[in-house]
């Protein structure tokens, strides 16, 4: 039985951890799929450089507000996916063969890897190995539908015509038509893409609105504009599916919108969106003791895993596994956190580190994009919080009236200590825009400073963010 010094089970933001300062250690990875994780190579990087030539496309259809006639002839769908897989297949590859070829400390078992006891793990094909640290970092996959009909050992397989994130964009051809069932982030980031490349979209969704977890104005304003390019059926869940030549699904009313449309829906491929889950089962954590809530691992500031509210020595996690927000920059900050740390406990570095967790900014790129960061004016409301708000449209700003299309900012901060306690933001560069807020709370600067501390680039989009924060009337003259 080998003996590592240090276990890392996960190669998304988990490859991170090791650099030169771990090359007198012992260091085993474990990685069951692909090298690089999620992000790199199905989640938050081929979907942006899908969703650019989509939001190009969607431009080139949707022109007539600016006085133009542009139009939409078509996709090279094979040139396309070359252009984004023939680059992201060779960082992965590249990532693999360097750990596995190219570090005489690393040993690489790609493959499932369960824990056994406290210190002790097996992987998939029977080797086991013992640890003194180790690091989980398995992240996320996507959630099932259960419905009957539906045979999720075979979703994501070649010639089913059910698909999840994972495959969806790996398909040889684009489909005709696809229906999509859920209405978060995955659901309508994809639904934008396919239908800005001319794919029939239907989107099923539960509620009676879009990304229900966000700012109400923002999901009505979302909700509104989607709606105009993406067929969306409301108040409706997914009864049975029957797969034959592409799907035909029965629905059910959930009884949360008016009118909802139950009647059948076909398409030559679905897209299941319904969330994802944290990879904790298969990985037997129970056998290190450690506390889970749900599907989410446990940890304290330091990434430390906890065990009865203790923690657990030598064991870290990062990510998604044990993250409430599921996003790359989030995993991104808590990797940092568990490198510097596993540097203290060799010491090599003196002061633990912990992931400040207060201000996580996020962005939906679908169209209308969105921005947001902090708290949501129902969140606010339903604390009892002294707040007071302010929106600027698009339209109140001169780069507002060069785009001519929806949007706006709006910002919510605290009437007596002026700090911005959240901002979201919707339509054109949302996610751009909204760093600026980001910037804001994170380095403490009250609203009314950063309106007035500063000169704002006229006439940039931007002016959005500086309207808005003038708007907000705090009440002191
Ligand atoms: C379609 C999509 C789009 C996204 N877009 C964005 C975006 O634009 N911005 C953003 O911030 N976030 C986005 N996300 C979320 C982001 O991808 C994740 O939050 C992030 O990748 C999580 O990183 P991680 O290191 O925790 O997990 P992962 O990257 O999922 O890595 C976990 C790794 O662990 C491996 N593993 C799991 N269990 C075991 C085991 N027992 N043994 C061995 N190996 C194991 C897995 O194979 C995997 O490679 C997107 C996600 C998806 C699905
Ligand atoms: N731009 C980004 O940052 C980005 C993009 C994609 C994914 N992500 C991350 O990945 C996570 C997962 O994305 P997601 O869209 O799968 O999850 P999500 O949590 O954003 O949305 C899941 C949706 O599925 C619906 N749903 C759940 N069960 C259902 C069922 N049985 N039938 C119909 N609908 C059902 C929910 O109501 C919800 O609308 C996100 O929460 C986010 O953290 C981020």
């Amino acid at each position: 039985m080998a003996h590592f010094d240090l276990l890392v089970i996960g190669t998304g933001s988990g490859n991170s951890i090791v650099d030169d300062r771990f090359s007198h250690l012992k260091v085993a990875i474990a990685e069951k799929w692909l090298f690089g994780g999620t992000c790199l190579n199905v989640g938050c990087i081929p979907t942006k450089m899908l969703v650019y030539p989509a939001e190009v496309a969607h431009s080139s259809a949707d022109s007539a507000h600016l006085n133009l006639a542009t139009s939409f002839d078509g996709v090279d769908w094979n040139g396309l996916s070359h252009r984004i897989f023939d680059r992201i297949d060779a960082i992965e590859e590249d990532g693999r063969d360097y750990r596995t070829n190219r570090l005489d400390n690393v040993t690489v078992f790609p493959e499932h890897i369960h824990f056994t006891g406290r210190n002790s793990a097996q992987t998939a094909s029977g080797d086991t190995l013992t640890f003194d640290r180790v690091v989980i970092a398995t992240g996320s996959s996507p959630t099932p539908l259960k419905a009957s009909g539906l045979d999720w050992d075979r979703v994501d397989t070649e010639n089913y015509p059910v698909k999840t994130s994972n495959s969806i964009m790996r398909m040889p051809e684009l489909p005709r038509s696809l229906v999509i069932v859920g209405s978060g982030f995955i659901a309508v980031e994809f639904a934008h893409i396919f239908a800005s490349l001319g794919v029939d979209v239907t989107v099923l969704a539960r509620g009676n609105r879009l990304l229900g977890n966000h700012d109400r104005d923002v999901s009505d304003a979302f909700t509104r504009q989607f709606t105009k390019n993406v067929n969306v059926r409301f108040g409706v869940e997914v009864e049975s599916v029957d797969v034959a030549d592409g799907v035909s699904l029965t629905l059910t009313e959930t009884g949360r919108a008016q009118d909802a449309d139950t009647s059948a829906v076909e398409a030559q491929l679905m897209l299941v969106a319904v969330g994802r889950t944290r990879s904790t089962h298969a990985l037997n954590a129970g056998a290190l003791g450690a506390q889970t809530d749900g599907d989410r691992l446990v940890v304290d500031e330091h990434q430390r895993v906890l065990s009865n509210g203790e923690p657990l020595d030598g064991v870290w996690a990062l990510g998604d596994v044990c993250s409430e927000h599921m996003l790359k920059h989030v995993a991104n900050a808590e990797a940092r956190t568990v490198q510097h740390n596993i540097l203290v406990d060799l010491g090599v570095e003196t002061t633990p580190a912990s992931t400040d967790h207060s201000v996580i900014p996020a962005a939906v790129f679908s169209h209308p994009q969105i921005g947001t960061v902090g708290a949501t004016e129902e969140q606010l409301r339903a604390e009892g919080v002294d707040y007071v708000s302010s929106t600027c449209e698009y339209g109140g700003v001169a780069f507002g009236w060069a785009l001519n299309e929806p949007g706006f900012a709006k910002v919510l901060a605290h009437r007596t200590t002026k700090r911005i306690l959240g901002a979201h933001v919707v339509g054109a560069q949302a996610a751009s825009l909204v760093q600026l807020f980001v910037q804001a709370m994170a380095f403490d600067i009250p609203a009314d400073q950063m309106a007035r501390g500063q000169m704002w680039i006229h006439p940039a989009l931007t002016e959005v963010v500086e309207n808005a924060l003038l708007g907000l009337e705090f009440g002191d003259g």
